[in-house]
């Protein structure tokens, strides 16, 4: 079984290129409609692709200028232009599309339908849509996908399990998300000055009867998971690496460290 390796060096404030363990990766930011996150302008210019779902422009165009209070509003929105707006259109404000559609932004409007969510669609633009972005080292990072409504939170997890190929991030100012697919061995990199420690492993697509760890506090050896029973909650990241082995889809959640 091949291993895929993962390490959040994409919220380290100095430039996110390769380590050791990972090759560098290319990033694509989906902007949800919450709060934009204290990394939000950082992770924005190091993306190749920024893409809002509906309600996340309005979020871009009220919550940039928030972060540059000396610079004038007009410059920081034209400087934090996305490349897409995408979903059905029924959160963004009529001022703010008409604006960046003025700055020459795609709108793309599919509010025809209402079977998938505004993210869904987002994802499936990046994935489909983007023949220019090579596909084995994209990463797409979800802003402001957790936190908010339950409903919503769920609708964005899910997604993770559509798009289970992909490497998605669910991101928030506390903690992030990714799937570790069942078709492969885990090797997570621990970013101590940005993450942790506490940490999560859940089954929530299907019980699991088989999850093998190392490298936390409280280890899984062939232990069975399922919700009802065991799903480990508040566990402590011990080692610099955790592995990870699995018979399900499993969801890896870390905290992120409180910026300075
Ligand atoms: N409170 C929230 N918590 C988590 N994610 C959210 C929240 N609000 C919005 N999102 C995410 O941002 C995307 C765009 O939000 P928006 O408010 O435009 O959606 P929407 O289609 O209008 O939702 P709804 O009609 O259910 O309120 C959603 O698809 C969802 O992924
Ligand atoms: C069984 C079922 N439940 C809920 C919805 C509603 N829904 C799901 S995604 C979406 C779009 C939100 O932007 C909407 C309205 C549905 N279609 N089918």
């Amino acid at each position: 079984m091949e291993v895929m390796r993962h390490a959040s060096t994409f919220l380290l404030p100095s430039s996110s290129e390769g380590t050791d363990y990972l090759p560098s990766s290319v990033h694509a930011l989906i902007i949800l409609n919450q709060r934009l996150p204290g990394f939000a302008p950082l992770l924005w210019e190091r993306a190749k692709l920024r893409v809002c779902a509906d309600g996340g422009a309005n979020r871009v165009f009220d919550g940039m200028p928030e972060f540059f209070p000396d610079d004038d509003p007009g410059e920081v929105r034209r400087r934090y232009k996305p490349d897409l707006v995408n979903g059905d259109m029924d959160s963004i404000r009529a001022e703010v599309k008409d604006y960046y559609s003025d700055l020459g932004v795609k709108i793309l409007d599919e509010s025809h339908d209402q079977d998938t969510t505004d993210l869904h669609k987002c994802v499936a633009f990046v994935c489909d849509g983007q023949p220019i972005l090579e596909k084995s080292n994209l990463c797409i990072i979800v802003l402001g996908a957790l936190g908010g409504r339950f409903d919503h939170e769920v609708g964005n997890i899910n997604v993770l399990y559509r798009f289970s190929n992909m490497r998605i991030i669910l991101l928030s100012d506390d903690c992030l998300i990714y799937l570790l697919p069942k078709t492969h061995r885990h090797e997570i990199y621990i970013e101590s000055s940005v993450e942790g420690p506490h940490c999560g492993l859940i089954p929530v697509g299907a019980p699991s009867t088989s999850t093998t760890t190392t490298g936390l506090q409280w280890n899984l050896s062939e232990t069975g998971m399922h919700f009802g029973g065991l799903v480990s909650t508040s566990n402590i990241v011990r080692e610099a690496k955790i592995t990870v082995q699995s018979d399900v889809d499993l969801l890896w959640t870390i905290s992120i460290r409180k910026q300075s």
